[in-house]
């Protein structure tokens, strides 16, 4: 009998960079499935994965023939299945790169104090909107997104792309307006689409008072790069959707400091 082959552990400063930034793309990658169906197809790869390699280490031939076929049309399977979420990827590292870029720009030539004040300068009207909503308890569900994704939010959206202000949003909103059903997407420091329908969690969990739009506004930060501001009607309360959970009657001074942090 052979004994467990020890140059399977010889490492070397490479493999461990390597395993590094594997274990990183992977945890990007889980980050934008989280919640989806998507997330529980990974996470079953991953384990025919790891079971694949830990067969081979061990010679056990027959269980590493039959996962090495799997594994060899698993690249295909993968890029079909996770079509979608490969496209998002790509498209949130561009995007992170150029983002990343600009900021580090603008903070050299005009410190960290000019990029705060400009940043209040964007958010002000988003704010201002938010609280003569919250005062005439009027619905709203604003979306930041970091990408717009036109195959995302095009389809059932009426298309804008206007500047924000805080009368246009209070406008949008309005319960006569043809558009004051559905969400309004924020991108680019733009409004780029009014009226949208978005998905709905399927959490079960959720607050009973929580109806559709608080649905729609957990839903879409599920699978996208986004966050969301709810206001509600009922209640005129805020809430802040992330990545699936949301943050429930906030005050404006936390509503600055998490649009601060997220657009
Ligand atoms: N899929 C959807 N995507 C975007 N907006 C939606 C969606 N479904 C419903 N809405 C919006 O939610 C409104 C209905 O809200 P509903 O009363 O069910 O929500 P709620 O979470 O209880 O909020 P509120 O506290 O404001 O009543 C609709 O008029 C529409 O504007």
């Amino acid at each position: 009998m052979q004994g467990l082959d020890i140059n399977f552990f010889k490492f070397t400063i490479f493999d461990v960079i390597d395993v590094l930034l594997v274990a990183a793309l992977i945890y990007q990658l889980y980050n934008l499935i989280r919640g989806t169906i998507a997330a529980n197809i990974f996470i079953g790869l991953a384990v025919i994965c790891a079971l694949y390699f830990v067969v081979r280490a061990l010679q056990m031939q027959l269980l590493t023939g039959i996962l090495g076929n799997f594994m060899n049309v698993g690249i295909i399977a993968i890029v079909v299945v996770f079509q979608q979420e490969i496209r998002r990827f790509l498209l949130l590292v561009g995007k992170n790169a150029s983002l990343q870029r600009n900021r580090a720009w603008w903070q050299y030539f005009f410190g960290k104090a000019e990029v705060e004040k400009n940043n209040y300068a964007r958010i002000k009207p988003i704010i201002d909107a938010c609280k003569s909503m919250k005062q005439t308890r009027t619905g709203a569900l604003i979306v930041f997104a970091r990408i717009y994704d036109e195959q995302v939010y095009q389809n059932s959206c009426e298309l804008m792309d206007a500047r924000i202000s805080k009368r246009l949003l209070e406008s949008i909103f309005q319960k006569n307006s043809p558009l004051h059903d559905g969400a309004v997407i924020i991108a680019e420091n733009r409004i780029k689409s009014a009226s949208c329908i978005l998905p709905l969690t399927e959490k079960t969990d959720l607050p009973a008072q929580f109806g559709l739009r608080h649905r729609a506004g957990i839903g879409i930060t599920e699978a996208n790069e986004a966050s969301a501001i709810i206001v509600s009607e009922e209640t005129g309360e805020i809430s802040y959707a992330k990545q699936g959970r949301v943050k429930m009657n906030i005050s404006f001074a936390e509503l600055e400091k998490l649009l601060n942090k997220d657009f």
